[in-house]
């Protein structure tokens, strides 16, 4: 379900709200917004991911066609929203927003979100949450609830972001932060890395505010990415062989023949052209050792190898978690790929690699669209903690490839502290050379002057992934 903004709603002539308080509960709470809310709960008392909570809750109360969307759209919507929806809220408080209790903010941003960013009528999105409100804390939260989203109801999201973003001319960054529903370092970390605070900024956190296709992958010597399209009704991916991109709506992935037969597998198209980009590079000398270094849950090492089972070459793909490990394990199986529960610094493998793949441990900065809560989750310091442990793999990747191998190392953020920096580092320490990667990624349009590849929502449709490509002296 898409999220077309509210048009403008007048704000004379509207009706006076109500005086005699909010009405009497309808006799059967709504089930897609209950599941919002518990959705919402989990997240911040559990710490829970809601595109994990949401799809077994629906699964558990057997929610499906418009409720089942109603449900995803309020409760991803809502999470990716949030501080954009705190902010307005706090506007219309007379308290600091800290001293209200948890449910009761679930219910104003569940509101909120509503009101300022989906057409359910004003009425049935305010009913709803003071119906849900008393329920949860009895009449005096429902009259709160109810106040409060009456407040917010004065005003559509457009003339809200008027009167609460920072002015564009002082604060660029901070305003399409705002407006885009982004935490300002996260803003100004895809500012930086694409050297722009203007047109292109804003296109990129809009199109990272957008909820993403579904990219299937066709699993090389199986079954052609034309055929793929063909059985699931997608379309051919433009930049990866592998790629097919799922229309809108497909419903679950997991449900297609070709997915429950490991034919095929759900796999952005940017995480693919890296897995490819690895395999795509030149060597002289053997190549039939390759190492997937962080390798769980398996989406890069299933596509490696079955590439390596084309070339005659093994995979040896290495995680520490050995529930990651068991999902690298299925998602290998059949193929020439042996998993070791291990930690990439020291996995106690035979050195001399011939290519090696470094998906490091990241920020997950660049695939916040598949992560609804995460960008108000993940803190600034959360990244200086992750480039310790990248510049760790990256090394050892580079002690246990070959001279003359290649070592790709990936990350799903474009956050300049865990891709350039991290990359820089370790090339002037080990005097590894840095290949243009862009070579690697050919007919991918629109990469910036190299000599690595920064891919974008906004310009690719993929995750925001980075790739370099190093070469042992
Ligand atoms: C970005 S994910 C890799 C995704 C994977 N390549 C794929 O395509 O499915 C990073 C992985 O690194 C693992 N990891 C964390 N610390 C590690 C370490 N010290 N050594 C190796 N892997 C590590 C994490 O458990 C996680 O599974």
């Amino acid at each position: 379900m898409s999220t077309p903004r509210r048009p403008s709603r007048p704000q004379r002539g509207r009706p006076a709200p109500r005086k005699q308080g909010p009405r009497r509960p309808p006799p059967h709470e709504d089930p897609a917004r209950r599941a919002a809310l518990e959705v919402l709960r989990a997240v911040r008392e559990r710490d829970a991911y809601a595109n994990l909570v949401l799809p077994e809750m629906l699964r558990q109360r057997r929610l499906t066609g418009r409720d089942a969307a109603l449900a995803t759209e309020l409760a991803y919507g809502a999470s990716r929203a949030q501080g954009l929806l705190d902010e307005v809220i706090a506007a219309c408080l007379d308290r600091p927003l800290s001293q209200v209790d948890g449910v009761v903010l679930d219910c104003l941003r569940l509101g909120a979100y509503q009101l300022l960013r989906t057409r359910i009528p004003e009425h049935a999105a305010v009913d709803a949450m003071v119906n849900m409100a008393r329920l949860e804390g009895g009449s005096h939260v429902a009259g709160f609830v109810n106040a409060v989203l009456r407040k917010v109801s004065e005003k559509d999201e457009a003339a809200w972001l008027d009167e609460l973003a920072p002015d564009p001319d002082t604060d660029p960054i901070g305003n399409l932060a705002l407006r885009t529903a982004h935490p300002r370092w996260i803003a100004r970390s895809f500012a930086e890395a694409l050297g722009d605070k203007g047109t292109e900024l804003k296109a990129a956190l809009e199109a990272d505010d957008r909820r993403p296709e579904v990219h299937l992958v066709a699993r090389p010597g199986e079954i052609s990415a034309d055929e793929l399209a063909a059985i699931t009704g997608g379309e051919v991916a433009p930049y990866s062989p592998y790629g097919v991109h799922l229309p809108a709506g497909s419903g679950d992935p997991g449900d297609l023949e070709p997915v429950r037969d490991k034919l095929a597998a759900v796999q952005d198209e940017g995480s693919q052209l890296c897995a490819v980009a690895l395999t795509r590079v030149p060597l002289e000398g053997t190549d039939e050792r390759w190492l997937d270094l962080c390798a769980g849950p398996g989406g890069k090492a299933a596509l490696l190898g079955a590439l390596a089972a084309i070339s005659d070459a093994r995979v040896d793909a290495v995680e520490p978690a050995p529930h990651r490990a068991k999902l690298v394990e299925n998602a290998t199986e059949g193929l020439p790929v042996s998993v070791h529960v291990a930690d990439g610094r020291e996995p106690g493998l035979e050195p001399g690699f011939d290519r090696v793949l470094v998906d490091a441990p990241c920020s997950g900065l660049g695939s916040l669209r598949r992560r609804p809560e995460s960008r108000w989750r993940r803190r600034p310091s959360d990244v200086a903690d992750l480039t310790k442990l990248q510049s760790q793999l990256l090394a050892s990747a580079l002690e246990l490839v070959r001279p003359g191998g290649v070592v790709a190392y990936v990350v799903c953020s474009p956050h300049l502290a865990e891709t350039e920096s991290v990359v820089g580092d370790a090339a002037r320490r080990t005097k590894a050379e840095i290949l243009d990667a862009r070579e690697f990624f050919p007919d991918v349009p629109l990469l910036d002057d190299g000599p690595y590849v920064q891919l974008w929502p906004h310009r690719h449709g993929t995750d925001a992934m980075f790739c370099a490509m190093l070469r042992r002296r």
